[in-house]
């Protein structure tokens, strides 16, 4: 057995850097504040002296991506197959620290099927630099301390708190750094040079995201940096202009997708907020050469099964064959999956390959939404395996939302002043129309009153119930079903009403519990604006009456129209209460949190309120009570206000060197941890949390309470977790397990065995 030999032995490899301090006036920040860069965690554990796993043969060269060194090639395979790290992207944001071809001449001998991890650990240690260090921390020096939105905010400690997360655009804002940029001779890198400054989201993502940036620059605008929100524009239209789109995020191995197309939302947003419509001049043709790349790249003709009507609607789709640089050996495993009785032949891992990079332009890497088999319109789900991925059969509600509003926003730019053209007005007006008839036609089923995606294997309507229903009202699209009712239009919100009665955190993407991290328990700040927002669009004639109850003995479920969540009450996500018991499954008990007409922690009740601004109070309180809860609990205090947590109480997030994590998503259950599950460890930082808090604390302000965080203590003698990564707590979330490498190399040896027979 070749195997035996994989023990456990640590081995650590070190990358730190000297970073500027931050220097301050009077409590502004002015300097550039330090970057952590030390996140390189070594992998558990071989000898240095093992060989390594045998491989699979190389996926094809990606001509989107030519880099012989961090695109899918030899040196890409063979540095993860050593699995140095946990996290597959930190080697491809490690820059070179020579030129390419002196690292591809140094990698010859390492090429062989009797290297060692000793010999690519010294290979990378003696090519490669830290991680990220083509970026460079900037300082803000229109950083205002107290932006007026604070004023917004009622409560003394939550306005505290809104200035802490205010603070945290000081450690979020990156530019390019010259001086170590890459140039094939000195050194190579998979940056995207960008020329202005722009904002991360944080941890592992060290570069500029698209999809991102829309929350980000929401929070922006609250801070009073719209220099810094042109700044993120500005990037986009350089992108624009020299790819003909904006990619996932600023790296090259991002360059064969995009992210759900926000830019022109985005610069609606800049343009209102500071009344610069002088930047139009140069974004509007770009904007259209970004729809246009949609269009020509990304669109379908759908024939209506309902209406036999044709409309050009767009999906996710997205050419590649070889394992994402930045995922390698998490999709390297996927599609070699040593379980599989049959393995996968070439053209289906290609197929897979190119449905998880478009499971990645989605936004919604990874969820059971995009899982459905062909024909089984969301019922009977199975564990889930990523090697079923289908998001190209897939028209997505929440892309199409985005396009139609993109469309509408444009039309409204070529109205009136500068820009005055009435022929595309009329193009954009028509365009949207289409779009928004096919939503209309091919996603809304005023049965179940929620919008669903389309399913092109089945030419049907998906019953998939997920966040993705909120889209279009965000986009401004109200189906006459729900505004012609107010019981209807109850019925489409039902479901926040529910979550906030049921369970004790936010509201999640899905209801189904699969392990990816675009499920439940998983609540995502996005997600949380666009319900927001969608609440807040609903006209008052159809939203002023009370909450509705549930009949006697029922839970909030009752209230949920039949068929639209296409889930049973008893394979909701438990919600966990005293004792390490779930709440109950059904019945009224299941509303732990309801109130007479309420629930509880909702905030301020505001005169005259109705359903729309309770459901609007609550949830933002909740996802306000999140964010605020799950940094205290991760080591965040204010002076004179908030009283950092004991060494033991943070112990069980193992927290105590922390100062509070802003995280990238949240939980149903739990309002002070991060989220969990996915392929990547849950992110600290975080660009659209911190950009969907200053939006709520601005839009809110006045309901917000502050809440009683849950003792950590007491929680964990209830779950029985001790700051292990099991509770899911502060950074120890748990993460999909991918196959075991020996697992791996086994089926190999298995199929080659075969071969032999
Ligand atoms: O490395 C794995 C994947 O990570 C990114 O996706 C997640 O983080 C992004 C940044 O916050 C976010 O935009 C996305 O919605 C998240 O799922 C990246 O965008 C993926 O392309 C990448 O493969």
């Amino acid at each position: 057995m070749i195997f035996a030999k994989w023990t456990i032995v640590g081995y650590a490899i070190n990358v730190a850097r000297a970073v500027p301090q931050v220097s301050t006036t009077s409590g502004v920040l002015t300097g550039a504040p330090s970057i952590t860069l030390v996140t390189s965690v070594a992998s558990p554990t071989v000898p240095l002296t093992a060989t390594l796993p045998s491989q699979v043969p190389l996926p094809p060269v990606q001509a989107w991506c030519p880099s012989e060194i961090f695109c899918a090639g030899a040196l890409l395979q063979t540095v993860n197959v050593a699995e140095l790290w946990s996290d597959p992207k930190t080697f491809v944001d490690k820059p070179t620290n020579s030129s390419s071809q002196s690292v591809l001449t140094a990698f010859v001998p390492i090429n062989s099927t009797n290297t060692t991890e000793g010999a690519v650990l010294d290979f990378v240690d003696s090519n490669f630099r830290g991680e990220g260090l083509e970026l460079e921390a900037q300082a803000l020096p229109n950083f205002n301390a107290n932006p007026p939105f604070l004023n917004n905010v009622a409560d003394p400690l939550l306005r505290a708190f809104s200035q802490v997360v205010h603070g945290y655009w000081t450690q979020l804002i990156r530019g390019t750094n010259s001086s170590t940029l890459c140039d094939g001779k000195t050194c190579e890198s998979t940056i995207i040079p960008l020329n202005h400054t722009f904002v991360v989201p944080g941890g592992r993502f060290r570069e500029q995201y698209y999809w991102d940036s829309f929350w980000i620059i929401e929070g922006l605008i609250q801070s009073q940096l719209f220099d810094i929100a042109k700044e993120t524009l500005e990037n986009f239209m350089d992108e624009i202009e020299r790819f003909g789109f904006i990619p996932n995020g600023g790296r090259i191995y991002y360059l064969n997708r995009s992210q759900p197309p926000l830019f022109i939302w985005m610069l609606s947003t800049y343009v209102s907020a500071s009344n610069d419509t002088a930047i139009l001049d140069r974004a509007l043709p770009l904007a259209e050469r970004e729809l246009k790349w949609w269009r020509d790249n990304r669109s379908v003709n759908i024939t209506s099964p309902y209406t036999n009507k044709t409309y050009t609607l767009s999906r996710f789709s997205v050419t590649n064959s070889a394992p994402r640089p930045e995922s390698y050996l998490t999709d390297y495993n996927t599609a070699n999956d040593p379980t599989l009785s049959t393995p996968l032949t070439e053209s289906q891992r290609a197929e897979l390959y190119s449905e998880l990079a478009s499971g990645a332009e989605s936004g919604w890497d990874y969820s059971t939404r995009f899982i459905a088999l062909p024909v089984d319109g969301g019922t009977n789900y199975t564990a889930p395996a990523l090697r079923s991925v289908n998001v190209k059969n897939h028209v997505p509600v929440d892309l199409n939302s985005i396009l139609y509003k993109a469309n509408l926003i444009l039309a409204e730019f070529y109205r009136s002043g500068n820009h005055s053209n009435s022929t595309a007005v009329s193009q954009h007006e028509a365009a949207a129309a289409n779009i928004r008839a096919g939503i209309l036609d091919l996603f809304w089923d005023s049965s179940k009153l929620a919008f669903y995606d389309f399913n092109l294997t089945s030419n049907s309507r998906n019953n998939f119930f997920s966040a993705a229903t909120f889209y279009p009202l965000w986009a401004d699209i109200i189906p006459d079903e729900v505004l012609s009712s107010s019981t209807n239009a109850f019925g489409f919100f039902s479901t926040i009403n529910m979550v906030l009665r049921r369970y004790n955190g936010t509201y999640p993407t899905t209801f189904i519990e699969s392990g990816l991290q675009w499920d439940a328990p998983n609540a995502w700040p996005p997600h949380q604006y666009i319900a927001l927002q969608a609440l807040l669009g609903l006209p008052s004639n159809i939203s002023s009456g009370a909450i509705p109850q549930p009949p006697t003995g029922q839970s909030a479920y009752a209230l949920v129209p039949s068929g639209q969540l296409d889930v049973a009450e008893n394979a909701l996500p438990g919600q966990l209460i005293a004792n390490g018991r779930n709440a109950s499954s059904t019945g009224s008990s299941a509303d732990i949190n309801a109130l007479s007409g309420t629930f509880v922690n909702g905030g301020n009740t505001t005169a005259d309120e109705g359903w729309r601004d309770a459901l609007a109070r609550g949830l933002a309180n909740r996802y306000f009570t999140s964010a605020f809860c799950s940094w205290y609990a991760t080591g965040g205090s204010i002076p004179n206000l908030l009283p950092r947590l004991t060494n033991q109480q943070l112990n069980v997030s193992q927290s105590i060197n922390n100062t509070g994590n802003m995280f990238e998503k949240f939980s149903i259950r739990d309002i002070d941890s991060g989220g969990r599950g996915g392929e990547y460890t849950v992110q600290a930082g975080f660009g659209w949390t911190n950009g969907v808090a200053l939006w709520v604390a601005n839009t809110f302000g006045s309901q917000l309470v502050a809440p009683t965080c849950p003792d950590p203590l007491a929680e964990a003698s209830v779950t029985g977790s001790s700051g292990s990564t099991g509770s899911g707590k502060g950074n120890g979330a748990l993460q999909l397990s991918v196959a075991p490498r020996a697992l791996v190399g086994l089926a190999l040896l298995v199929g080659l065995h075969l071969m032999v027979v």
